[in-house]
């Protein structure tokens, strides 16, 4: 069996094979540290081992209340949550559909989102689109109180109650949420709702291998028995006793960190598979959320190309050289097209004739990046033998290990959010919100 690797050969002309070593023991340490639960943030290691230690029966309750829901004919299936309560379904999902999955028949329902913005215009128009439609809700929320899933819940919980009656919609409705605390524990054992539990000791941006994404993605239909099989064994390539030469989510945060030091602050994910925007959505929660803390860390950015060489081509080529990428190459594509001869040969390219689509863009990938490394861009490169549920399983595993390593090495914990609260407070108080009247009074204050 194949697995991700990992190449960061065109990075060298930028930082030493020396100076990557040189993380050699802080790797193996840190990575060891994650295991032992001895350094900082050691309360939220749980997703370290969580895919070896998921049982076969809670592999089942999640296919079986995927069944459940797919048995009433659902068209659409509501995701409601934010950040990594929503970011991993979706990024898989998003990965294993048809890019035209909406126009498309399927016996799985299309999953669609709600309560990761607070736009009006988007709940209106997703609720008028549900009224024509069967439908069945997943709310997320591992603090049950996050203010953009609690509203559009209350909205869509009210009208999946009118359309179905309330016993019909609490057949309709999961939760997912905190085992004893938080708003939407109380208000799922109030309703009755069928519930699965965020384990207390993983973060949302490491969650999406516990129910917060496994069923979503088992109501899409797709295996999520091949997804932790793919973490599970990334888990097992990655572990501390895989040394540093070894192990590519060791090397990975070793070449990162390398990088800052040496004045690389936006470190690009690049994809040439539209299918993995959402990956990389994913990713920047999960790198920028960890690392940005006490005025440090690496900003995480994405492109999606060969798109965006015409819109981040010319910035990247010649702009400020504080960047390096990391690209996501996928070595097989699931469809066939040839390039056709044309008789007129108006547009020049009968010398693609007979070529594969994926030539194209293999060749345009590998020149994009002798360009960018030319222009002084770092390279590093994931080959992913293909996009399916196993292999995004170890894409998964290898970011989370490796961001927790890469976290340590930059000296910060990588698994608390403290600056998350600052734009919620000013919120509240702008919203005159109970208990905070003195914060609403502070905040005129600055505004006047
Ligand atoms: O699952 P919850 O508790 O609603 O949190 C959603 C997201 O909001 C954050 O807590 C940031 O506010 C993220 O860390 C998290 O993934």
């Amino acid at each position: 069996m194949e697995n991700i690797s990992l190449d960061f050969n065109r990075t060298l002309g930028f930082i030493s094979q020396e100076s990557i070593d040189s993380y050699k023991a802080d790797a193996e340490k840190f990575n060891l540290a994650l295991h032992d639960k001895t350094m900082r943030g050691n309360d939220f290691l749980g997703w370290v081992n969580l895919p070896s230690s998921i049982s076969n029966e809670h592999i089942e309750d999640v296919e079986a209340t995927a069944a459940k829901l797919s048995a009433k004919k659902l068209d659409i299936l509501v995701v409601v949550g934010i950040g990594g309560s929503y970011l991993g379904a979706k990024a898989v999902i998003d990965a294993l559909s048809n890019n035209f999955q909406q126009f498309q028949d399927t016996d799985a329902p299309h999953v669609i989102f709600a309560g990761q913005n607070i736009s009006e215009d988007y709940l209106a128009e997703l609720r008028v689109l549900l009224q024509g439609k069967e439908y069945g809700i997943v709310v997320i929320s591992k603090s049950g109180t996050t203010t953009e899933p609690a509203l559009a819940f209350r909205v869509l919980k009210k009208d999946i109650e009118d359309k179905y009656g309330k016993e019909e919609a609490v057949n309709r409705i999961i939760a997912v949420t905190d085992a004893s605390k938080g708003a939407l524990r109380q208000l799922a054992t109030e309703e009755g709702y069928k519930t699965f539990v965020i384990p207390d000791d993983v973060g949302g941006r490491f969650s999406v291998l516990t129910p917060v994404g496994l069923i979503a993605i088992a109501c899409a239909g797709f295996d999520i028995r091949a997804l932790i099989n793919g973490a599970k064994d990334m888990e097992a390539q990655t572990s501390p006793e895989v040394k540093f030469e070894d192990n590519i989510a060791a090397q990975y945060a070793a070449v990162r960190n390398e990088l800052y030091k040496k004045g690389k602050k936006i470190e690009i994910l690049v994809n040439y598979n539209p299918k993995l925007h959402y990956f990389a959505e994913w990713w920047k929660q999960l790198y920028g959320e960890s690392e940005g803390k006490e005025g440090k860390g690496i900003y995480p950015s994405s492109v999606d190309f060969s798109s965006d060489l015409h819109s981040m081509g010319q910035y990247i080529q010649e702009g400020e050289r504080t960047l390096f990428e990391t690209v996501l190459s996928v070595k097989s594509v699931d469809n066939t097209v040839l390039v056709p001869k044309d008789e007129a040969n108006l547009d020049s390219l009968n010398f693609l004739a007979g070529k594969h689509v994926d030539e194209v863009n293999k060749m345009a990938e590998l020149g994009t990046v002798l360009a960018h490394v030319d222009g002084g861009v770092p390279n590093l490169r994931v080959e992913i033998p293909k996009v399916d549920e196993y292999y995004l399983g170890q894409m998964i595993y290898f970011f989370e290990k490796a961001c927790g390593i890469s976290g340590y090495m930059l000296d910060v914990n990588p698994f608390d959010q403290p600056g998350v609260e600052a734009y919620k407070k000013n919120m509240f108080a702008l919203l005159e919100k109970p208990g905070y009247e003195q914060a609403t009074e502070e905040i005129k204050k600055k505004l006047k």
